[in-house]
C-alpha cells in the first residue's frame, strides 16, 4: 500500500462559465520514506495539489489517500510548510513556534515544548529574534520561522509548497540540509513542490513534472540515481546529476514550447539557472 495516493484526482474551481478546470487525472503514489519532487510551472496548479494532499480542499472527483484513509481534513500527521508563511502575526516567533509544537504535543510538560521550541528556532539560526513579532522579521526570516514551525511538530510527512523561494541562497541551502537531515532521521515522507529544477534534484529521490494548466497534469518520473548524502558542490560535476537536469530541462522546455504553440498565454518556465550542460 502506498504512503500517500492520488487516484484519477479532477480539481474545477468555479461554476458554468467561470468554471476552470485546474488539475485533471493527477495520479501519484508515494511510498514511505520516500522524497518526491514535483517541479511546475508557475499558475499550474502547485498549491491546488498541496491543499488536496493536505486536507484544506477536496478533489472534484477522484480520491487523496493517506496511508490508505482517505484525507478528508488537515492533519499534523502532514505538515505543510507553505510559501506565504502564515504566521500569527501577533505572536513572538518563539510563541508561534511553542502554539504548534504545544499541538503536536498534548501531553508534554512546558519543559518539553520550550526545549523543542528553542532547538528548532536555534536550527533556522533565529534564536537571537525570537521574542520578535513577525512584522519586524524580513520575510526570508518569517519563512525560516514557518519551516521551524512545521518541523518542531515531528510531522510524519512533510509537505512544502515552494518553501524556500524568497530566500538568499546561503539560508535557502542551510534549510535545504535541514530539511533533508529530519526526512532521513527517523525515515519521514517528504513530498517538495518546487520550481527549481536543481533543488529538487539535490534533495529528492524523483522528481515528477505537472504540466502547465488549465487540466494540469503530471508528466513522467524522473529517477534521480545519485548516492545520499548528496554533496552540493560536488553535484556539478556529477554525471548523473548533468544527465538527469538536461533530460528534464529538455522535457520542460517541449511541453513548455508545444503549449505555446496551441495557446496564446505565455507559461513561464520553472527556474534554473545558466550552467554548462555537457555530459
Ligand atoms: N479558490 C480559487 N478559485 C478559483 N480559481 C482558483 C482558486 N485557487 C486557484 N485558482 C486558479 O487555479 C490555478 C492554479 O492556481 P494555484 O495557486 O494552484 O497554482 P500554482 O502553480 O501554485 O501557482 P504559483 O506558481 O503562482 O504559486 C490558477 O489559474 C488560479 O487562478
Amino acid at each position: 500500500m502506498a504512503y500517500l495516493e492520488l487516484k484519477n484526482v479532477y480539481k474545477t474551481y468555479g461554476e458554468g462559465a467561470n468554471q476552470t478546470e485546474v488539475l485533471s487525472n493527477i495520479n501519484l503514489s508515494i511510498e514511505e520514506g520516500e522524497f518526491v519532487a514535483i517541479v511546475g510551472f508557475t499558475g499550474s496548479g502547485k498549491t491546488t495539489l498541496v491543499n488536496l494532499i493536505n486536507g484544506l480542499l477536496r478533489p472534484t472527483s477522484g480520491e487523496v489517500l493517506f496511508k490508505g484513509k482517505r484525507v478528508v481534513d488537515t492533519s499534523h500527521e502532514r505538515g505543510v510548510i507553505f510559501q506565504n508563511y502564515s504566521l500569527l502575526p501577533w505572536l513572538t516567533v518563539g510563541q508561534n513556534v511553542f502554539m504548534a509544537v504545544r499541538e503536536a504535543y498534548p501531553k508534554k510538560d512546558k519543559s518539553f515544548l520550550k526545549k523543542r521550541v528553542s532547538e528548532y528556532v536555534d536550527m533556522v539560526g533565529l534564536t537571537p529574534a525570537i521574542n520578535k513579532r513577525p512584522k519586524e522579521l524580513s520575510g526570508g526570516m518569517r519563512q525560516r520561522v514557518a519551516v521551524a514551525r512545521a518541523l518542531a511538530m515531528n510531522p510524519e510527512m512533510i509537505i512544502m509548497d515552494e518553501p524556500l523561494g524568497a530566500l538568499d541562497a546561503l539560508t535557502r541551502g542551510n534549510l535545504q540540509d535541514e530539511i533533508l537531515n529530519i526526512w532521513s532521521q527517523d525515515k519521514r515522507t517528504a513530498l517538495l513542490i518546487t520550481n527549481d529544477v536543481d533543488e529538487g534534484i539535490y534533495m529528492a529521490d524523483r522528481i515528477i513534472p505537472l504540466k502547465p494548466g488549465p487540466k494540469a497534469t503530471l508528466g513522467p518520473e524522473f529517477k534521480i540515481e545519485i548516492d545520499r548524502p548528496r554533496d552540493k558542490t560536488a553535484l556539478n560535476d556529477n554525471l548523473n546529476f548533468k544527465k538527469t537536469r538536461n533530460a528534464i530541462i529538455e522535457y520542460l522546455m517541449d511541453i513548455g514550447e508545444s503549449r505555446k504553440s496551441s495557446s496564446s498565454e505565455e507559461f513561464k518556465l520553472p527556474e534554473v539557472s545558466p550552467k554548462s550542460f555537457v555530459a
